[in-house]
């Protein structure tokens, strides 16, 4: 059974490093880096993601996505959001399909 809770501590965890910055830690040294840095990582571990989706095992994607997600959460905090908002963004689209809300737009917004 996945530890339910483990994202809510992962998030405090990164919270904590993103106020205490001199303490020995990764997530602290990206937040140092500044937000480009960041959202590079985020891009690297989603076309890592991508790779390990097209090229290996099915099981290879878990830990790419765990790398993806470790490093959205910080570019989140970085932004001084959270999942909650991204939460509140997914239930906000709960039972829409996407093939409507696409059709919806205003032209100038859909791409081909
Ligand atoms: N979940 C993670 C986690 N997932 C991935 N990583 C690190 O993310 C990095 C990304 O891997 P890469 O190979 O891309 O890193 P890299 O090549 O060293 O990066 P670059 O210098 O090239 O940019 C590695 O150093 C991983 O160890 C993580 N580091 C920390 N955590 C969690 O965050 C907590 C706090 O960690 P610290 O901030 O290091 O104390 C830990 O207790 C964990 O719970």
């Amino acid at each position: 059974m996945a530890d339910e809770d483990i994202l809510a501590r992962l998030e405090a965890t990164i919270r904590a490093r993103k106020d205490s910055p001199a303490v020995r830690s990764y997530t602290a040294s990206l937040f140092f880096q500044g937000r480009h840095k960041i959202a590079q990582k985020v891009g690297e571990e989603a076309v890592e993601t991508v790779i390990a989706a097209c090229s290996g095992e099915d099981q290879d994607i878990v830990p790419e996505a765990a790398d993806l997600l470790f490093h959205l959460m910080i570019l989140l905090a970085d932004a001084g959001l959270s999942l909650d908002d991204v939460r509140r963004e997914l239930a906000r689209r709960e039972g829409q399909s996407g093939h409507d809300e696409k059709a919806g737009r205003p032209l100038s917004f859909r791409p081909e």
